[in-house]
């Protein structure tokens, strides 16, 4: 398909003399800790949407809508806790005019700054010597939302028409498995979505930190808790270590039978379920730009399992991976408390590719788990259970919504992008795609070291900005195709 050259430089101006304003809106979206795994921080997830309703409404959105769904499912602390609502907004409703859709969170990771953060994860800190705004949510996924109400303004500046009709689908338990969207897409296929021609989602990374990407695959994800009960009070260990069965010990020793240090899976016959490697998928991963040293400076460190690129790339996006979290209930503050924990409850998660079957993969944990656990012998309990799951999704990058948008990328970025696949999850991604029978593209916006889910989350100014400007070209060279 070849394109009439757009006049798109005004938008680009615009976006680029918008820019103290834009660096404020997402400061004030940083600013609410809408933490959804934390469930004391629920009104704080709540007081987004809010946030994200009035932007809308102040942009010039219509039909906006704030739907409940219902009470959180366990595993749960509060049973009568709320789930956060979807914010679903129109901009432009013609006929004439193709609709995009545009998904995206406000929630985010759990973030102290005791964790180790060099500022305030939830007060955005511009660091002006390098351009770049550093704080809980601005690559993932808040510098992206923001970026598509900031498009809009833009072209409210300009008087400019959008050139699609634009539909906007914004949740707040994204990082905690989309509890409810499923449903709630499903319901809405016919209705809210019922005009929708294309899914876009911005709400991953390029691969390195130079080269922007497109991608068409993720990974899923499977999350799992083992909650081990033993004794009825947490103990002194002076008194009762040695007489007592330890929830930790038994904990421990079943958590270190999942994976070994070289990231093998130790669980039977999840290798059995993985598509074969062909010849043609070996050889796409030749032309992808990236390197061990890459993977270093994004990790801050030299501790890649894999030598070359090729080995990483599949291990990112075409092998399994698991990964244990933490453990709720131990000991883990400074100084030396002798105690013996009561119950303790370790979380682990398994990245899943094509064709692991989610149902299967989950009896495969649970027979390996309850095994493990017999051989203990021990007289505390252990019980192993999954907390939320997501597919994984594969497509094909071959239409109209990735020519456009890699048009896009050349014009702002001046390199046409990579096209690869995330090694994270967005949980949601197939649903849209199977229930409202479109393509879907994935549009990051920040780099592969922005330090996602980590301390010192960042967005570099310029991916910002350029971001932005992005997100607008695609909308105009998809709206022409
Ligand atoms: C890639 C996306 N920005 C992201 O971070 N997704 C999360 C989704 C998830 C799944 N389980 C819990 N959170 C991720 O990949 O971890
Ligand atoms: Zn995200
Ligand atoms: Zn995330």
């Amino acid at each position: 398909m070849s394109y009439d050259k757009l006049p798109l430089e005004p938008l680009f101006k615009k976006i680029d003399e918008l820019k103290p304003k834009f660096i404020e809106r997402l400061r004030k979206a940083i600013a609410i800790p809408s933490v959804s795994s934390d469930e004391t921080l629920r009104p704080r997830v709540v007081d987004m949407a809010n946030f994200l309703k009035n932007e809308l409404t102040t942009l010039g959105f219509h039909d906006i809508q704030m739907k409940d769904l219902g009470i959180q499912p366990p595993p749960v602390a509060d049973p009568n806790l709320k789930l956060p609502p979807i914010v679903l907004g129109r901009f432009g409703n013609d006929a004439s005019k193709k609709t995009v859709l545009v998904y995206g969170h406000y929630d985010v990771q759990p973030a102290l700054k005791e964790d180790g953060w060099a500022t305030d994860p939830f007060d955005m800190y511009h660091d002006e010597a390098k351009d770049i705004l550093f704080g809980r949510g601005t690559t993932d996924d808040k510098g992206p939302v923001i970026g598509w109400l900031n498009v809009i303004e833009a072209h409210n500046e300009l008087k400019w028409e959008l050139p699609v009709n634009l539909v906007v689908c914004f949740e707040g338990m994204e990082e905690s498995g989309s509890l409810g969207l499923e449903g709630l897409i499903a319901k809405e296929a016919k209705q809210y979505f019922s005009k929708v021609d294309t899914v876009c989602i911005s709400d991953n990374y390029w691969l390195g930190t130079s080269k922007p990407v497109l991608t068409y695959g993720l990974r899923g994800c499977n999350y799992y808790q083992i909650i081990v009960n033993g004794p009825g009070a947490d103990l002194h260990s002076g008194i009762f270590g040695g007489i007592v069965a330890e929830p930790m010990t038994d904990l421990i020793k079943v958590m270190s039978q999942l994976v070994d240090s070289t990231g093998k899976i130790l669980i039977p016959g999840i290798d059995d379920m993985i598509a074969p490697l062909t010849d043609k998928e070996d050889a796409l991963y030749d032309d992808i730009d990236f390197s061990v040293e890459e993977l270093n400076a994004a990790s801050g460190s030299k501790t890649s399992l894999h030598d070359n690129k090729k080995d990483i790339l599949k291990h990112r996006w075409r092998y399994p991976s698991l990964s244990l979290h933490g453990i709720e209930g131990g000991f883990s503050g400074a100084g030396a408390k002798t105690v013996i924990p009561a119950k303790v409850i370790g979380k682990f998660s398994i990245r899943t590719v094509p064709d692991i079957d989610s149902a299967k993969l989950d009896q495969l944990v649970f027979d390996h788990v309850n095994k493990l656990n017999a051989q203990l012998n021990s007289p505390n309990t252990l019980k192993v259970e999954l907390i939320h799951d997501g597919n994984y999704w594969v497509s094909n990058p071959f239409n109209e919504a990735f020519t456009a948008a890699a048009k896009a990328t050349e014009d702002v970025w001046n390199i046409k992008p990579d096209f690869t696949r995330e090694g994270g999850s967005i949980p949601i991604t197939i649903t849209f795609e199977k229930e409202l029978g479109t393509d879907v593209l994935l549009l990051p916006m920040g780099r592969g070291d922005d330090g996602a889910h980590s301390i010192n989350e960042k967005l570099n100014l310029s991916n910002y900005i350029n971001g932005c400007k992005t997100l607008g070209g695609y909308l105009h060279y998809y709206g022409k195709s």
